[in-house]
């Protein structure tokens, strides 16, 4: 995908993937258990998902179990951990209420509509593909796109300038405390989703603008004023 030169009234939503598009973080945290659980450890969900969702899988086993490790080793430990989960989840697949009304809307409007996540390919074409998304999309950022997962900015940044839009005419919708961070380094304000953790959790950040349960009750006129 070739970077565009943004205009200066080029408006952009980018989307989380996983907690946000779809429900899912309690099936990613389930295979992170069953991934640690193989090898004889133990992790505690709550605390396991506030400091790794929106970090790269890649990130979160060389942080959880030895930054030595190969690429190569990474890259397998990864699979094994992503296919659990698609396994598990497989049978929930299904957008978060009234996502494709938003996106629709803002299509008929002009706005740019981008997906920003730390997911690699295979759960990108599982859920993207699965429910029929992609075309929607201007483009996607996942995993394989930009070095450094959240809270780094990078994956925002990038999305941002393949729409072409300003990060101030950016609007991101997010579920996890790291994402909402990435957006605040990228210069972007943030919808919270809040199908993982309670509206208390993003009490800090000066960057969101308005915190929902899901899509349906959500109006770009608003979002823009
Ligand atoms: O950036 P997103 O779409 O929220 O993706 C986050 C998730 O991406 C997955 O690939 C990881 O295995 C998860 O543990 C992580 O939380």
């Amino acid at each position: 995908m070739t970077a565009r030169t943004t205009a200066p009234d080029k408006r952009a939503l980018i989307f989380d993937m996983d907690g946000t598009i779809v429900d899912n973080m309690a099936f990613h945290t389930q295979s992170w258990i069953t991934f640690f659980e193989r090898r004889g450890r133990a992790i505690d969900a709550d605390e396991f998902f506030r400091t790794t969702a929106g970090r790269q899988g890649k990130e979160i086993i060389r942080s959880h179990m030895g930054e030595h490790l190969e690429d190569d080793e990474v890259a397998l430990l990864n699979h094994e951990k992503e296919a659990v989960y698609r396994e598990l989840y497989a049978p929930h697949l299904k957008a978060v209420d009234g996502f494709e009304d938003l996106i629709a809307d803002a299509r008929s409007q002009g706005i740019a509509l981008a997906v920003g996540t730390a997911a690699p390919p295979a759960n990108v074409e599982f859920t993207l593909d699965g429910l029929d998304l992609r075309r929607h999309f201007e483009t996607v950022v996942g995993a394989t796109d930009v070095p450094r997962g959240k809270p780094h900015p990078d994956v925002f940044l990038e999305a941002a300038k393949r729409c072409g839009a300003e990060p101030a005419h950016c609007i991101v919708f997010e579920d996890a405390p790291l994402g909402v961070e990435a957006a605040r380094r990228a210069g972007m304000r943030v919808v919270v989703i809040t199908t993982t953790l309670p509206r208390e959790a993003f009490a800090e950040f000066d960057n969101v603008i308005a915190i929902v349960d899901d899509f349906s009750s959500l109006s770009l006129e608003t979002l823009f004023a």
